[in-house]
């Protein structure tokens, strides 16, 4: 049999037992074989005999008997004895084993009587005990036997074992399944252990010395994991330690059958009750039952680690010796488990740590708890507060839910978006009214608002900033195109900038004071350089209402004019007093009256008129009238205005330009509205911080202080804030830091979220579809924020056709760089073009531009850029077309073929007929058909491309043979139509 595979039935004839121990017993191991007849492997015969070695090795100790088998076995044989420890944890079992009857009796009387021999440790002794021969030679011999035995036993089991689970992963062990069987059976309790003690002594002494049988046998519930087989009832314990043992636990499938807690006989303190008890607890898990047994009541499976009880009581409680002995941990060393857990479980240590059934089934409960939709919470119609580009995460948090709940609830409504994105009003405002609560998406202002009181700023309070005092008024220059709002700044200034301006018209947006002697007191008056209403308005869009009084320049030689009427509207708009500069009196044509009447139809009356307006005749260039002009500036602030303002305190303010400069980095102007703005302040201008570094008036004089209405240019900013933002000075250079931060978080959350827009299942197809649309994606660059904007304010306010979309997907000051171009060529739409006012790209970045084909247009004057890209965005559109009519022929035959169908033998009346053109069918002067195609034209034999009015021809109508004599046929044709 050495080689090759034996059958059960020779290695029973081998070993001198019969097929049914030997099955019994490779059951034990963890080998399932079917029959008698079955082969064996070659590795798991060799076990087997090892087992039968050892077995009889221990019997050996005592009589000879074992001699003979051990001879039989050569070297294994020498092993054996520890070896055994495996087939005995198995077999020892069942001291309850009454089910096996006869053999199980005598043994148990056998037994009984060696009480307390050795410890847990080895079946073996367990065996001898079970001889009734010498009991005490036994334990001596075995005591001494086991102790170095024990070593390699260990050491030999946990190589069967390795093989066994090699085997079993490759398949061909099916013992998996028993062995979870085994396991389960322990669970027999073994508390009722009725005498398991005594069973398991007789085995060894039949021709069963292993004490396989009962165990094996009860397998039959083995063999189905899932039940705990046959419980032996109150001798569980005793199977118990025996199945263990076998149960190569190796696989997680084998698994479940685990001694849990609550198979765990040993854990029932009624287990105690007998030493059979304990012993069975001991075989369960790691030779601990010794101690059970030893105590006779070590109802605790615990009990049995207490490793000197563990010796004794393995012989003398006959059962419990058994279960203890099985296992080799049983007595000589608590550890034998570890031999065990080799085989059967992985750790060898049971049941710690390991979870009561209850526990495990709340688990259980738990998990299959079934979850109700998104498990987000619906509210009363309670109001939420969110900022602008506020996330589901930013709602989540305020309503105290799982950001993905929301992200599935939106998802459900069809909109896809994910925790941190921004999400848009609209959409939020839909989340809100599902769930039930009541978004409130916060304005930017108020938004600011809760923002600066995070850090114990109130721009409302001026308590702390002492009384009020008088500030200057500050004034803003409006009116049309080329009325002399510029040239009118410059006088007033008396500083000619035009003449250092492109095409005449001013870019630079900033503001400067004018003394003026006024009842005779020098009084000041602030000037916002901002020629126009754009950048006027794209500041009262940012909140920023800087103009107590607006100067709306009229040139007489040409009256009011459209944008005169626009200035005007915003000026009322911002309910700003109006004094009106009539201009250039000097001019030939000029007539002042005119223009004030013309704006008495607008609300302006003169006050020579009756009115309360202030008109002043002006001649900018000359310098005429200027002086009258500051005058009326007063008298209207005077009157109309309260203008006073804190000096105390903190500077609060409004950016009204900045940029980049090469030398000296960000630059801002600002305007000062409270308090003192010193050199040496921290500030935070929109989301740009810093402490103020220099301050500089307009005439490029340094000043160490700004009180209200002053404007001021500052350097030392970390970057350029947006004409508008409000800026203030507080303590220390953190706190503007981090309002600094959190508002430029704040803006690109808000940015974000009306960029992305709505990505929802529904709006998908209309996107795609949108592919028709033609988008014009533009990238500003300019020198200065205030142009900057003002180009931008100006484009987004053209009047173009729906078709079209005009993006501006990024703006800044500064020349053009390498991210620009990587913005424009990455542009989601189509390839984005850069304008650049008066800044330009350089060197790389040309060569870049140039390679990612990215269009970069430079100008220097706004209205420049505006008409060419209004042009580009007509240009765009995609052509209309409309009908046009080509000519109309009379039928005045019509001929039946049947290779072309009817043929239309027609003169032509008007225009021409041309081939292949479109049709329509007239008769009695109503359309019959239309959108037909003339398929040929025929004069006489030959195909004409078109024919001419009077003459005659012959037509085919594709697919089309319904003519009658008298007939018209009008052909037309599309035609590009041409835009406005
Ligand atoms: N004769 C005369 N010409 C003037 C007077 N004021 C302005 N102009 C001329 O009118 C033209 C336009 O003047 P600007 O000051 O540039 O006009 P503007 O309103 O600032 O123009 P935009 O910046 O394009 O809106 C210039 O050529 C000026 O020289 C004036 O009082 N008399």
């Amino acid at each position: 049999m050495a080689a090759g595979k034996a059958r059960v039935h020779e290695l029973a004839k081998e070993l001198g037992v019969t097929s049914k121990i030997v099955l019994g017993k490779l059951s034990d191991m963890g080998e399932f074989v079917k029959s008698a007849s079955s082969t064996v492997e070659a590795p798991v015969a060799r076990r087997l005999r090892q087992e039968f070695a050892n077995a009889a090795a221990a019997q050996d100790v005592k009589p000879d008997k074992p001699a003979k088998k051990a001879a039989a076995e050569p070297v294994e044989a020498k092993a054996a004895p520890e070896t055994k420890s495996p087939s005995a944890a198995k077999p020892g079992p069942r001291p309850k084993a009454p089910v096996p009857g006869g053999p199980a009796k005598k043994a148990a009387k056998k037994a009984t009587p060696k009480k307390k021999p050795t410890p847990a440790p080895a079946a073996p002794e367990t065996v001898d005990v079970a001889k009734p021969a010498s009991a005490h030679d036994i334990e001596v011999a075995a005591t001494q036997a086991r102790a170095e035995a024990l070593m390699k036993q260990q050491e030999a089991a946990a190589k069967a074992a390795q093989d066994a689970q090699k085997r079993r992963e490759s398949g061909q062990d099916e013992g998996g399944a028993d062995a979870e069987v085994t396991d389960r059976k322990p669970g027999p309790r073994p508390g009722p252990g009725p005498k398991p003690g005594p069973k398991p002594g007789p085995r060894p002494g039949g021709n069963n010395p292993f004490g396989i049988t009962p165990g094996p046998k009860a397998r039959p519930g083995g063999a189905k994991p899932g039940k705990p087989g046959p419980r032996p009832g109150g001798g569980g314990g005793g199977e118990r330690g025996g199945d263990r043992p076998g149960g190569p636990r190796p696989s997680p499938s084998n698994m479940p059958p685990r001694p849990s807690p609550s198979m765990m006989p040993s854990n029932r303190p009624g287990g105690g009750g007998g030493a059979g008890g304990g012993g069975g607890r001991g075989g369960r898990g790691r030779g601990r039952g010794a101690g059970g047994g030893a105590g006779g009541g070590g109802g605790n499976y615990r009990g049995g680690p207490a490793g000197p009880g563990g010796a004794p009581g393995g012989a003398p409680a006959g059962g419990g010796g058994f279960r203890g002995g099985g296992r080799p941990g049983g007595g000589a060393r608590s550890r034998g488990g570890s031999a065990a857990g080799a085989f059967g479980r992985p750790g060898g240590r049971p049941a710690r740590g390991r979870k009561s059934k209850r526990q495990r089934r709340a688990e259980f409960d738990n998990l299959s708890a079934p979850t109700m939709g998104s498990g987000a919470p619906r509210g009363n119609g309670q109001t939420i507060r969110l900022p602008r580009g506020a996330s589901l995460a930013d709602f989540a948090d305020k309503i105290n839910a799982i950001p993905g709940s929301l992200v599935q609830e939106l998802f459900g409504l069809g909109e896809m978006v994910t925790a941190t994105q921004s999400v848009s009003e609209e959409t939020m405002q839909l989340l809100g009214e599902h769930l039930n609560f009541d978004i409130q998406l916060v304005s930017p202002e108020e938004e600011d608002r809760e923002l600066l009181a995070q850090f114990g700023i109130d721009l409302e309070d001026d308590t702390d900033q002492g009384d009020a005092i008088a500030r200057p008024p500050v004034v803003t220059v409006m009116g049309h195109v080329d009325h002399g709002k510029t040239k009118l700044l410059d006088a007033i200034r008396k500083t000619n900038k035009i003449d250092t301006e492109a095409g005449g018209i001013t870019q630079h947006i900033g503001a400067y004071q004018a003394h003026v002697e006024h009842e005779g007191k020098d009084r000041a008056i602030t000037f916002i350089d901002t020629p126009g209403h754009e950048a006027f308005t794209a500041m009262r869009a940012r909140g920023a209402n800087v103009t107590d009084i607006v100067v709306l320049v009229v040139a007489a030689d040409d009256g009011v004019m459209p944008q005169t009427i626009e200035a005007l509207n915003h000026a009322k708009a911002a309910e700003a007093p109006v004094v009106v500069a009539v201009n250039k009196i000097d001019k030939e044509g000029a007539n002042p009256d005119k223009v004030r009447q013309q704006l008495t139809e607008y609300g302006l009356v003169a006050e020579e008129y009756g009115g309360e307006t202030m008109f002043v005749d002006v001649a900018a260039k000359p310098g005429i009238g200027i002086e009258q002009l500051l005058e009326a500036i007063l008298l209207t602030a005077d009157a109309s205005l309260e203008l006073t303002a804190p000096v105390d305190g903190h500077a609060q303010g409004i950016a009204i330009e900045a940029h980049l400069d090469k030398g000296r980095g960000p630059v801002s102007s600002v305007l000062v509205q409270k308090g003192t703005l010193r050199v040496g302040d921290s500030i935070v201008a929109g989301g740009a911080f810093g402490r103020v570094r220099a301050m500089l008036d307009e005439f490029g004089k340094r000043v160490k202080e700004a009180t209200p209405s002053r404007p001021v240019q500052v350097q030392g900013l970390t970057s350029v804030p947006g004409a508008g933002d409000t800026f203030l000075a507080a303590d220390d250079d953190r706190t503007v830091r981090q309002i600094a931060e959190q508002r430029q978080a704040r803006r690109r959350a808000a940015m974000q979220a009306s960029r992305v827009g709505r990505a929802t299942l529904e709006t998908l197809m209309e996107r795609i579809a949108e592919g028709q649309k033609t988008t014009l994606s533009l990238i500003i660059k300019g020198d200065g924020s205030g142009s900057v904007e003002a180009l931008e304010d100006a484009l987004v306010n053209l009047d173009i056709p729906e078709e079209v979309q005009l993006r501006i997907i990024h703006r800044g000051v500064g020349a053009i760089t390498e991210n620009d171009v990587n913005l424009a060529s990455a542009s989601s739409d189509s390839t984005a073009t850069i304008i650049g006012f008066n800044v330009r790209a350089e060197g790389r970045v040309k060569e870049m531009a140039a390679r990612e084909n990215v269009d970069i247009r430079y100008y220097t004057v706004i209205y420049q850029a505006i008409e060419e890209i209004e042009a580009a965005l007509k240009g765009m559109l995609k052509p209309e077309y409309e009908q046009v009519d080509l000519g109309s022929a009379e039928i005045r035959e019509v001929y039946r073929s049947s290779r072309f169908g009817n043929i239309a033998g027609s003169i032509v009346r008007d225009g021409l007929i041309k081939r292949n053109a479109k049709a329509r069918l007239l008769r009695d002067g109503a359309v019959v058909a239309d959108n037909l195609e003339i398929s040929s034209l025929r004069r006489f034999k030959d195909d004409a491309t078109e024919v001419r009015e009077g003459y005659e021809c012959g037509i085919t109508l594709k697919n089309y043979n319904d003519i009658n004599v008298g007939d018209v046929i009008e052909t037309w044709e599309m035609r590009e139509k041409k835009r406005d």
